[in-house]
């Protein structure tokens, strides 16, 4: 009995690409997640360790982030079609390419520069009775935002293991996790979470940031501000880190435009935000 290689294929899978295009003070921004596989004549890699006819997955990295300034990002059908004929005419041992796009769509806040992602964003409400106290709580988790602009972050500390370069200009992305106390355990439930929904995309959107720290601050204000009915807010912000590619190796400038979106590890940016006379509430929130 003869053993022998069967089907296979390799490439990059989930590449985060984020494409912003500048149109004045109006940005349009595409963020794609893009899984390259190709195959072909690859048996003496698996067979022998002979890697003449791999390209690598780095490279497939490089050319989607590339190809994503070069020849910017349209409907993902055509981009994906871009890719694969790329690589399928690159190299003769690459007979096949399978290039799967996934696209997260994102819609405008207010001003040309803030976003929010479509979808996902899941209503929270957190209620206790006791025998002589009751509290509601009620929030939102998953409410994915970003600013393409608008977002400094320097001044910071230093020490011997910091490499962080200052910016004064970057993408400002997050997960926003909020929780609203209220005052009382009667209320308008709906139309109090459409306004602080609305008073956190707002805030975020309006503030132009030094800091995560600082918008969130800014977050939790704007609710108090907006809804007198609620008393303390709590927010749980991950900084979704976007890095600029760097497309110098080759030949490109990179002016802002083309992203990686990183999700792992992330800046994690926590804190409560609350009236001087909020009653105190214990377990609200636990
Ligand atoms: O807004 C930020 N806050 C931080 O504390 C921090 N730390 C970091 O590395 N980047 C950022 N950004």
């Amino acid at each position: 009995m003869a053993i022998v290689l069967g089907p296979n294929r390799y490439g990059k899978a989930e590449t985060r690409v984020v494409r912003v295009t500048r149109d004045g003070g109006t940005h349009r921004i595409k963020d794609l997640n893009v899984s390259v596989a190709l195959s072909g004549a690859m048996d003496e890699a698996h067979l022998t360790g002979d890697n003449a006819a791999v390209l690598p997955t780095d490279t497939q990295k490089n050319t989607v982030f590339a190809f994503a300034r070069k020849h910017g990002i349209g409907a993902i059908e055509d981009f994906g079609l871009l890719l694969a004929r790329h690589f399928v005419g690159s190299r003769p041992a690459i007979a096949h390419a399978r290039v799967e796009i996934r696209e997260y769509g994102w819609r405008r806040i207010t001003g040309g520069h803030s976003f929010v992602r479509d979808g996902g964003e899941v209503r929270t409400a957190l209620v206790h009775c006791g025998a002589d106290a009751e509290s509601v709580v009620s929030g939102i988790t998953d409410l994915v935002v970003l600013n393409s602009t608008g977002s400094e972050f320097h001044g910071f500390a230093r020490d011997e293991y910091t490499t962080l370069e200052p910016t004064d200009d970057r993408i400002l992305a997050t997960a926003v996790t909020a929780r609203w106390r209220h005052r009382s355990t009667t209320g308008a439930w709906d139309e109090s979470y459409a306004g602080a929904r609305d008073g956190l995309l707002r805030a975020f959107a309006e503030t132009h940031s030094l800091s995560l720290q600082q918008t969130l601050y800014q977050m939790g204000r704007r609710v108090l501000d907006d809804r007198p009915e609620t008393c303390e807010v709590r927010l749980s912000l991950p900084n979704k880190h976007h890095f600029l590619v760097d497309l110098e190796p080759f030949g490109m400038d990179n002016d802002n435009e083309v992203y990686l979106a990183a999700d792992r590890p992330y800046g994690l940016i926590e804190g409560t935000v609350l009236t001087d006379d909020a009653p105190a509430a214990p377990a609200a929130f636990d």
